[in-house]
């Protein structure tokens, strides 16, 4: 499976590591930045995992900032993603089975790594369970339409 992979600026060290860690279990990571910690705005990062998603370059996407949210925010603006900005495993695994994310974020200023490594495990593990959650994604994607 290859995952894109995207941080801002607070998120360098954070992203190396789940990087090494993920790469390490076999995937392959495409990793969209920054590799610096020169102050780096989140929605460029946001916007380029997204677009690769939903271009199929990738699978998925994981996207770290300071709290999550704004790199959360960037992708979600692109039509088709549901990224999911969390703190704890539960809720990632919850994300992929009821509602079929295909961005995970969390911030690199909230939980440490071996949180962020159980977060990234419980969500690549689940699958969406489709059934009565499918028509609640169609209902998404009509709200999106509606914007066209
Ligand atoms: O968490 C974030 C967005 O949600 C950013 O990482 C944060 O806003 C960056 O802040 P600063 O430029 O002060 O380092």
């Amino acid at each position: 499976m290859k995952i894109g992979i995207g941080n801002d600026h607070v998120a360098v060290d954070m992203k190396n590591e789940i990087k090494t860690y993920l790469e390490s279990k076999g995937y392959e990571i495409i990793d969209f930045g920054t590799n610096s910690e020169e102050r780096f705005d989140y929605p460029i990062a946001g916007e380029a995992v997204a677009k690769a998603v939903i271009s199929n370059e990738v699978d998925l996407g994981i996207l770290i900032c300071g709290t999550g949210v704004g790199i959360s925010l960037s992708a979600n603006k692109v039509h088709g993603i549901r990224a999911v900005v969390c703190s704890e495993p539960y809720t990632a695994k919850l994300s992929r089975e009821h509602n079929n994310t295909n961005i995970l974020a969390f911030g690199a200023r909230v939980i440490g790594i071996e949180l962020a490594k159980m977060i990234v495990d419980n969500w690549l593990a689940a699958e969406f369970e489709g059934g009565r959650h499918q028509s609640r994604i169609d209902m998404i994607v009509q709200i999106e339409n509606n914007q066209l």
